[in-house]
């Protein structure tokens, strides 16, 4: 319900003076983007009225506000999954939160697996689009009765990942010399928890997948519904086994080592796009 959303972004508002214009949501073993903030204010989950709980390790479970090159940004340490038995309304609660709150752009980040064979463990994949398997068959945050204030029955996701924040990301990995390791794929989510088979690699490949995890798509669509700017990247943690040849096998572990090893260029891209992106600019745009 509306009152849900708004009894919680009064209760943070009440509790911190930050006013946040940017709101950031860290995948697997990202939770470090929080720490560059400025003039912390900090809140664990199980303070904050309304707030699922994080159970997945790698996901602190922490809402930091806090300002980035001269923005006022929130930014959870800790992300909801479908898996973790929340419904799908409560992984994108936060979302709404943040509308309430004033925030105009969404940062989603994530740990994904490639399927693309130009994608390499440690490689950053600016998200273009996204393919929500979930919700084409219904498992989707907006099935239900629709809150007409959030936004409308039928949005449309055609333009959901900003094609100017896209080209900004990949001028600013230019400057920062890290353009090698970087470049534009379509996510995909699945339900999770367990890794694809060697089978559903295969499909999700043929369809034209470059990545594939387990969250994001439904944060993406109840942001776009309630007319948030999105930008998405996801960091690749791992291929996808595709060969019944190959014997690799992949482990959250291994996804929250490479979590680590890039968190200082993730940190400086994410950085330097929210100082040198411009706010107020609340019109969806992709291409
Ligand atoms: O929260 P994200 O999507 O980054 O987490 C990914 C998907 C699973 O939750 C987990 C698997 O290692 O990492
Ligand atoms: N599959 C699904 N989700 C993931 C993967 C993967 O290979 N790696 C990190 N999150």
């Amino acid at each position: 319900i509306h009152d849900d959303y708004q009894k919680t972004a009064d209760w943070l508002m009440s509790q911190t003076k930050h006013r946040p214009q940017v709101a950031i949501i860290c995948g697997s073993g990202l939770g470090m983007l929080a720490d560059t903030l400025k003039c912390q204010d900090s809140f664990a989950y199980s303070d904050i009225p309304g707030f699922p709980q994080s159970t997945v390790q790698g996901h602190a479970g922490r809402l930091v506000f806090g300002e980035l090159k001269g923005k006022s940004c929130v930014c959870m340490q800790g992300r909801f999954h479908m898996y973790e038995g929340h419904s799908l309304l409560k992984t994108t609660f936060p979302v709404r939160v943040f509308k309430l709150l004033g925030v105009e752009t969404l940062f989603v980040t994530n740990a994904a697996g490639s399927l693309a064979d130009g994608l390499q463990p440690g490689d950053i994949m600016i998200i273009k689009d996204h393919v929500n398997f979930p919700g084409l068959v219904g498992l989707n945050p907006l099935c239900g009765p629709n809150d007409d204030k959030f936004g409308p029955r039928f949005p449309a996701m055609s333009g959901c990942y900003d094609k100017n924040l896209r080209c900004l990301a990949m001028e600013i990995a230019k400057q920062l010399g890290v353009a090698g390791l970087m470049q534009e794929g379509v996510y995909a989510m699945v339900g999770g928890p367990n890794f694809e088979t060697i089978a559903e690699a295969r499909l999700l490949h043929r369809l034209g997948v470059d990545a594939v995890g387990m969250s994001t798509a439904p944060e993406v669509v109840v942001a776009t519904h309630c007319g948030l700017r999105v930008f998405g990247l996801s960091l690749i943690t791992n291929k996808v086994v595709k060969s019944y040849e190959d014997l690799d096998s992949v482990n959250h572990e291994g996804v929250l080592e490479v979590g680590r090893l890039r968190s200082h260029t993730v940190q400086q891209l994410v950085t330097e796009l929210i100082g040198r992106m411009e706010i107020n600019n609340n019109t969806n745009n992709a291409a």
